[in-house]
């Protein structure tokens, strides 16, 4: 079967002195499949670097196995392994003197053969990675020199030059401004689509992972692997159940977290477009709960020129969502 698949796979690390090895994670089963984006998912100390290390053969498994296109990792040499799986670590400290055009070549080295010479095929393949990661433009540059953003590309770059069938990579966004992450998200499913690449992916970017990943691996707080699409997961409740917290609640409908009901009160929203959802928002954030059906202590209407808020019988307007805000968060004594 084409692909990385987990069979029983337990992963963790060597006991010390004497003692029993320390399984972080076990009895996983998965499969991730060409063309589609991957995303693991969970929370902190979970295992999600854990079983991305175990998954690239840089730490030996427990228990279990796993299969790169029906193979067994262990069972390729080093070489061979490396011209079929790439894996992009979280490398704030890549190496800095070299250029991105270097950087990017090292990705050649499984294919180069004894004298580590690039051919013109490679040169090719370094180019085209570049281009295909919209960093052509850095090539010449040190990679010392590079945003975080730029050297993220470079470094899935590097990984795409291996030419492989499998990219795995642990936490690429970690370090990126929002519009640089839905760049290399974006990125990383069209090249899964486009070259049918295996592409496995660990984020904390939820609300992303959920609008972009075609398969989720979530690892949940008990240390099961739960599988499917985000919308599955969403519905069987499995996100709400990792992740809810801290007056934090995940919203299906909207695939976005929101603030759990508040104790301000209920209140009601007439208003068209955008005015609802921000409105929503801006009460939520005030503690108003919004959303039920039946009477409500608050009315809030957007009658296209003003907010007009209703509450004990006494109407207000406000010209900007600012000032309803404002007053909704103390309206005792305003
Ligand atoms: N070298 C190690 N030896 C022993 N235990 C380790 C080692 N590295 C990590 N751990 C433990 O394994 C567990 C999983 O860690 P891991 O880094 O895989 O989680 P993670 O989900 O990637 O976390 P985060 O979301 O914080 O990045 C944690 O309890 C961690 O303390």
């Amino acid at each position: 079967m084409k692909g990385v698949a987990l069979r029983g796979l337990a992963v963790g690390y060597p006991g010390r002195r004497g003692r029993a090895p320390r399984r972080v994670l076990a009895g996983l089963d998965a499969v991730a499949r060409p063309g589609d984006l991957t995303v693991l998912i969970g929370p902190n100390g979970t295992g999600k670097s854990t079983l991305l290390r175990t998954l690239s053969g840089l730490q030996p498994a427990l228990d279990g196995e796993v299969l790169l296109d029906g193979r067994d990792v262990t069972s390729f040499d080093p070489l061979e392994l490396a011209r079929r799986l790439a894996v992009v670590l979280t490398e704030r400290d890549a190496p800095a003197l070299l250029t991105a055009r270097e950087l990017t070549a090292l990705g050649r080295h499984p294919h180069t053969g004894f004298t580590g010479r690039l051919a013109e095929a490679d040169h090719a393949v370094v180019s085209w990675a570049l281009e295909a990661v919209n960093a052509a433009h850095l090539a010449e540059r040190p990679v010392i020199e590079l945003s975080d953003g730029e050297r993220q590309r470079v470094l899935t770059a590097r990984a795409l030059a291996q030419e492989p069938t499998a990219i795995l990579l642990d936490e690429p966004t970690a370090f990126l401004d929002v519009p640089s992450r839905v760049a290399l998200m974006g990125l990383l499913r069209r090249l899964s689509r486009e070259r049918s690449l295996v592409v496995v992916v660990s984020t904390h970017d939820l609300e992303l992972a959920l609008r972009i990943a075609d398969r989720v691996w979530l690892i949940d707080p008990a240390g099961a692997l739960r599988c499917g699409t985000p919308e599955q997961l969403a519905l069987d409740g499995a996100i709400s159940a990792s992740f809810d917290g801290g007056g934090l609640s995940f919203d299906a409908a909207s695939g976005v977290f929101v603030l759990r009901g508040g104790t301000a009160g209920t209140a009601r929203i007439a208003a068209d477009g955008l005015h609802r959802p921000l409105l929503e928002r801006a009460l939520a954030r005030e503690g108003w709960r919004t959303g039920g059906a039946g009477p409500a202590d608050l009315t809030v209407t957007w009658d296209g020129d003003a907010y007009e808020a209703v509450l004990d019988g006494t109407t207000r307007r406000f010209a900007t969502l600012a000032e309803l805000t404002d007053w909704a968060r103390r309206p005792d004594i305003a």
